[in-house]
């Protein structure tokens, strides 16, 4: 019982480049409870992806140790551990919004019941029901992205990793996201792993800020919140919420003053 989902110890990884070698994480620690919602924030080029995209297995660590449901991250991969939400839909325009989700399920080999079942369940969950038999280009961007949230879910992986989900989308339809995100969140008890840029964004949705900085990408704080779990929108009125985000702010500025 509470054992890390996600485990970093002394994580380095450097990138070897035609300019020189980039060290884009160094000395990362970090555990990750089940069922936490933790965020990434920081400066371009502090290795928020890279650290996501690590635990993915889609880069590999230079030297430390890294595990995922207590395997590696290879091995979580193969044993689908994880949904992964990129910053663009990536939706094929010639599938259907249910075609779309249920492409990875076809790719796992699940049967045809199955997958219809899982399609509408997780449409339902992102508030798009009704909307499989459209194509893309038929939905708004904000829809869009909650498809390809509902693609990442369907499989039904206890970790959902995001990669700065909403970062393309206008303020309005962005707090709408955030607020069915931290529904969803709720709803589900996944752990969640999700990279901003946008200091209300980290606060709004996370039970832990992780911020990093650059030259190398390094974790500089790591912030508890103490807002509870049931968040409006307008707790970013409240003095609770303000003191979080400038604490956020603060630790912005102490890795990286200028850049943020
Ligand atoms: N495949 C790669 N090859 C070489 N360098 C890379 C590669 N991927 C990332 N980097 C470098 O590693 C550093 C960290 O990049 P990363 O994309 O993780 O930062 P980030 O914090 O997510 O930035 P942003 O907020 O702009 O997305 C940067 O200096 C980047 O240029």
């Amino acid at each position: 019982m509470n054992a890390p989902v996600i485990h970093a110890q002394s994580v380095d990884l450097t990138f070897q480049t035609a300019d020189g070698p980039v060290h884009a994480l160094k000395d990362v620690d970090l555990s990750i409870k089940a069922g936490e919602f933790v965020s990434f924030i920081g400066p371009s080029g502090c290795g928020k992806t890279t650290f996501l995209r690590t635990i993915a297995a889609l880069e590999n660590p230079t030297s430390g140790r890294l595990s995922v449901n207590g395997m590696s991250p290879d091995e979580a991969r193969r044993a689908r551990a994880y949904g992964y939400v990129f910053q663009a839909p990536g939706l094929y325009p010639w599938r259907t919004i249910a075609g779309n989700i249920s492409l990875p399920l076809e790719i796992m080999g699940f049967g045809k019941a199955d997958r219809t079942e899982r399609v509408q369940r997780v449409l339902e969950l992102v508030d798009l029901a009704g909307f499989g038999g459209k194509f893309p280009w038929q939905l708004s961007g904000g829809m869009q992205q909650r498809a390809s949230i509902a693609r990442a879910l369907a499989f039904d992986a206890d970790i959902l990793l995001m990669d700065e989900p909403f970062g393309a989308l206008d303020e309005i339809v962005r707090d709408r996201l955030n607020e069915a995100l931290l529904e969803l969140w709720r709803k589900t008890g996944k752990t969640i792993g999700f990279v901003t840029h946008s200091i209300p964004e980290a606060v709004y949705l996370s039970t832990r800020i992780v911020v990093m900085s650059p030259r190398p990408g390094r974790i500089t704080r790591v912030i508890d919140s103490p807002l509870p779990a049931e968040r409006p929108l307008d707790i970013r009125d409240t003095p609770e919420f303000i003191a979080l985000a400038h604490e956020v702010r603060e630790g912005l500025r102490e890795g990286h003053g200028d850049d943020v």
